[in-house]
């Protein structure tokens, strides 16, 4: 069918660098060894992102060099105890939900031990290697390499139980409360400390894969993101199992059949999502956010930067429950409770944009009118004490689920979608904040219950969206726009209380589109194959296929989507997203 053609690994092509990337670690030697200059002395630091295997730099680049002086960062860094003690207040006691961290990275380090580290590479004659997570806060460094992973590539190690958190000895830990850890505090110091660097460094080493990575210049990376801000492209999808998963995404998208299911595919969440660079033979795999990093303007648009900061808004993802389960019943913070409990200054909202369903497909969204939300808040604790199975059926509307139905889902509102449904979610980035209220008695793929947050639920939930209210604002608000020659265009939502606007195309002849100056993410949801073109001919034209979810970043200005290949006999249709101004 016409998803097979989906791609689960797209390329950006960077055009002109060849000679600047390397592979493996006998190229990547060689390459560093030509930058360092052996007259006088020369520090060579390679800063890291946690998680890097060290041990492995160590004995495959850092020792063939033969330095007078190496220094490992990490030595410099506060005990486990003292991190944990600076850390509480954004650790928290939850498994899920910790608080934001401001921190600065120095703060993490012994400013003595640091002092005392600056005073060696002083005294050093020769090469001085400092390397490590951190390592540029000894010295700037005369050659700096920055060591990348992936932000997906660090769960994979963390379920593998191979690696704990930065300054942690916590490899066996509870895998929620590692990931809270490195998603709450890690990533976010971690990438403040990395965007200044990778603006100067010398060397990105890609070291996704330890016993085959990648280098590639500074100069080319850099070239290569702001082509990346001037074009369509993809980012990585990555498909999770999970308890309530199906088999749509594993049949459609050709997935690993062994896995019992897939849950999730998240293809547009740039915070997790990895970006692969092209450059000749080498493929260089970055954490997507490094664009975000580095190219903010040209990629979100002054506005939505202006309002954002370096962070992608958009996010697209989908749940596959086609052969599967209910989502957990849940709920999301309203903005001032994400805010004042756990320091985000934007909530989780969201909209569920049905890909497919089976005849049986429902929507589980808001109350019913007239229920009593004291008692439905009654037999929720009583359905977690595990006395009885929660009443749905008294207190929730289920609403049917048809292909390309649209459900908006501002925070706040009791919800989840319901077994037998592909959802093409549509929401804001704040991802992992989720009151589950009530997951239907079973226990998760690990044999555990999942975390329940009835304390959390209760106070968010907006008792008004009952049946009348959400079947008015909340249900297949569809609004016709514009028209033109084998094309019509439809606003689809959100509710005026989330801030992105989506709009749906259909169309069997070529549609202009325009950035309006803010990043546009798309996705085709009907059709096999579309192109899409820069009337100008600004870049390359770029191949999409069904279900794959595309950005176009706001420096691109005007663009044209046409029917292609297989697509060209079809009615086609998009779903677009941007930030409202
Ligand atoms: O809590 P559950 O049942 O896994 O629900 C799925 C959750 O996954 C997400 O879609 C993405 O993490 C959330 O928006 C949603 O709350």
């Amino acid at each position: 069918m016409h998803s097979a053609s989906y791609d689960k690994y797209p390329e950006v092509r960077v055009s002109g660098f060849d000679h600047q990337a390397w592979q493996g670690w006998h190229a990547i030697k060689q390459a560093v060894r030509e930058r360092l200059s052996r007259a006088g002395k020369t520090v060579l630091v390679i800063d890291c992102y946690p998680g890097v295997q060290l041990d492995e730099l160590h004995s495959q680049l850092i020792t063939p060099l033969n330095p007078d002086l190496i220094i490992n960062a990490e030595t410099a860094r506060l005990s486990e105890q003292h991190l944990h003690d600076l850390l509480a207040h954004n650790l928290t006691d939850d498994r899920v939900f910790g608080v934001l961290s401001c921190h600065e990275l120095t703060e993490f380090f012994c400013a003595d031990k640091l002092a005392q580290a600056q005073s060696e590479v002083k005294n050093a004659s020769g090469l001085v290697v400092i390397y490590g997570p951190g390592a540029a806060l000894i010295h700037a460094g005369d050659v700096l390499v920055y060591a990348d992973l992936a932000r997906w590539e660090i769960q994979q190690r963390f379920r593998r139980g191979e690696l704990g958190n930065w300054g942690a000895n916590n490899e066996s830990e509870d895998i929620l409360r590692r990931y809270k850890r490195a998603f709450f505090i890690e990533w976010r110091v971690f990438d403040r400390h990395k965007t200044p660097l990778l603006k100067r460094a010398d060397f990105l080493l890609d070291t996704n894969n330890p016993a085959q990575p990648a280098m590639v210049s500074g100069e080319a990376l850099r070239h290569g993101l702001q082509q990346t801000t001037q074009q369509p492209f993809r980012v990585v999808p990555f498909f999770d199992p999970g308890v309530w998963g199906g088999q749509w995404m594993k049949d459609k998208f050709d997935l690993d059949p062994s896995k019992p299911n897939y849950a999730w595919c998240f293809d547009c969440v740039p915070e997790e999502n990895s970006l692969l660079l092209r450059f000749g033979d080498v493929r260089i795999e970055i954490p997507s956010q490094d664009l975000v990093l580095l190219y903010p303007r040209p990629l979100l648009g002054e506005r939505v930067h202006a309002r954002f900061g370096a962070e992608f808004p958009i996010r697209f993802d989908f749940l596959d429950t086609i052969g599967g389960q209910n989502l957990s019943f849940q709920v999301h913070p309203i903005t001032e409770y994400i805010q004042q409990h756990f320091g985000m200054h934007y909530t989780q909202d969201e909209s569920y944009y049905l890909l497919e369903a089976e005849p049986s497909a429902e929507v589980y969204l808001g109350t019913k009118t007239g229920i009593d939300p004291q008692e439905m808040l009654e037999d929720l604790a009583s359905a977690q004490r595990g006395e009885k199975a929660f009443d749905d059926e008294k207190f929730v509307n289920r609403f049917p689920a048809r292909k390309h139905d649209h459900f908006l889902i501002p925070a706040g509102t009791v919800h989840c979608s319901g077994s037998g449904a592909m959802v093409l979610e549509i929401s804001a980035t704040p991802y992992i904040f989720t009151f589950k209220l009530w997951d239907w008695g079973r226990l998760g793929l690990d044999g555990l219950p999942r975390p329940v947050h009835l304390e959390h639920g209760e106070q968010v939930i907006d008792w008004q969206r009952d049946t009348q209210w959400v079947t008015e604002h909340l249900v297949n608000h569809f609004e016709p726009i514009a028209e033109g020659d084998g094309w019509r265009e439809e606003r689809t939502g959100l509710h005026e209380r989330e801030f992105i606007e989506t709009r749906r195309h259909w169309f069997t002849q070529p549609v202009t589109h325009h950035t309006h100056g803010g990043v546009n993410v798309l996705n085709l949801v009907e059709g096999a194959e579309a192109l899409v073109e820069s009337p100008s001919g600004a870049f390359e034209p770029f191949v999409v296929h069904y279900a794959e979810t595309f950005i176009i970043p706001a420096a691109v200005g005007e663009y044209r989507i046409s029917p292609y290949g297989s697509g060209k006999d079809q009615q086609l249709a998009t779903m677009k997203a941007w930030v409202r101004g």
